[in-house]
């Protein structure tokens, strides 16, 4: 990798984002770190974490995945955002950010059948998804063993679980969040509703691309009418084959440029997103293999559906160009950086200036305290 400094190009020009101004476009993914209390709520350590990562002037962060409620959930040390304590402790981490003149959106998680039977049974709750259908055999054989079998949720659940997300991104604009980002991506509840390999559902919540992206619209007109479109984000991974996505007769451009054509129709109406977020194809593969079969993974096409903003995320540290070329092609797409921001608190000024960056390690990812978490060195 040739290292340069990418101050003259798109990267560090300033950006309007549903309601704010950006400095420049090197954005902070998602996150999950494991590091919270047991009540499930950050601890000072984040502080200090986001902090350092929002040092840059308006900066665009969004939070670690954080559940909407306690039944959408199931992993300890994962932040919620559904007590008192949740929303007092994220007002701290808030308040940091806000200090250094950055901007915060908290990324909204149902965990849905990603979530594993014997925790959800610990907490007397449901195993649930869009239908009963395992991501793996161990899961099923679990699920059986401890009596909490997967099923599909109620048209009364989905209801009360759009509702969560709702209550969710109110809490968080409580807690002094900028916006909320929509856990659309990654195989999680609203991507087990939007693909057919998990959805097999005969009701209003399945069969159709219309059908099956209902659940997610819904979602999205939700916490719409509570925050604001502008205040409203949504992740979205059309190529992605993690828990048990894709599938043989999977076509990601008809499914997902149907959903970005009805978001690109709702701001067209005067309720523009703040931003769509989308997880490219494994960068440096020629393909990406989707069931049996080997197709085309490219991006390009949710650009054509969709005209505000975007923010990109997957494998960019690997090549300045690569950066290059996407941040230059329009005057409207955003860069985020997952690992390389884990290991350099000050990424977006290391990449501006063309100075080396830190190597990040992959064994403290998760939930190790300090260590790999606050402790990557600033640049000299
Ligand atoms: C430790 C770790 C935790 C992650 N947690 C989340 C998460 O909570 N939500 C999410 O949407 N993606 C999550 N991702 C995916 C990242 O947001 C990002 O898309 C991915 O790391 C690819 O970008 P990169 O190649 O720059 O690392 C995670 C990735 C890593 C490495």
């Amino acid at each position: 990798m040739t290292i340069q400094p990418l101050a003259d190009t798109n990267l560090f020009k300033p950006i309007q984002v549903g309601r704010y101004q950006l400095q420049h476009r090197v954005v902070l993914p998602p996150l999950t770190r494991y590091r919270n209390d047991t009540d499930q709520a950050p601890t000072e350590l984040a502080v200090e974490y986001y902090g350092q990562r929002s040092s840059k002037v308006g900066t665009l962060l969004v939070t670690e995945a954080t559940f909407i409620s306690a039944a959408a959930g199931g992993y300890d040390l994962a932040p919620g955002i559904w007590s008192g304590k949740q929303v007092t402790q994220w007002n701290r981490v808030f308040n940091k950010v806000h200090e250094n003149k950055s901007f915060i959106f908290v990324q909204l998680w149902h965990l849905g059948r990603a979530s594993k039977p014997d925790g959800l049974k610990a907490r007397g709750l449901p195993y649930v998804s869009s239908s009963a259908n395992y991501i793996t055999d161990e899961d099923k054989q679990l699920a059986k063993k401890v009596g909490n079998e997967l099923r599909a949720l109620t048209v009364d659940e989905i209801k009360q679980t759009v509702k969560d997300y709702a209550q969710a991104a109110a809490n968080a604009i409580k807690a002094g969040a900028d916006g909320v980002e929509i856990h659309g991506a990654n195989g999680y509840l609203p991507d087990q509703f939007i693909q057919s390999t998990s959805n097999t559902r005969t009701d209003q919540y399945g069969g159709s691309v219309e059908n099956r992206v209902r659940f997610v619209l819904e979602i999205v007109d939700a916490i719409v009418a509570e925050v604001g479109a502008d205040r409203t984000g949504i992740r979205l991974s059309p190529w992605g084959l993690i828990a048990g996505m894709g599938g043989a007769a999977y076509n990601p451009e008809e499914t997902f440029g149907y959903l970005l054509e009805q978001l690109e129709k709702r701001a067209q109406e005067g309720k523009r997103l703040a931003y769509i977020h989308l997880v490219e194809p494994r960068y440096g593969r020629e393909s990406m293999h989707i069931g049996s079969g080997v197709v085309p993974g490219d991006n390009a096409f949710a650009f054509e559906k969709w005209t505000g903003v975007v923010i990109r995320a997957g494998a960019y540290h690997e090549d300045y160009n690569h950066i290059k070329g996407h941040v230059n092609q329009n005057d409207r797409s955003l860069i985020a950086f997952g690992r390389t921001f884990i290991a350099n608190p000050d990424l977006p000024e290391r990449l501006e200036k063309g100075w080396e960056l830190n190597q990040y390690n992959r064994d403290d990812f998760y939930g190790v305290g300090a260590k790999g978490y606050t402790d990557y060195p600033f640049h000299k």
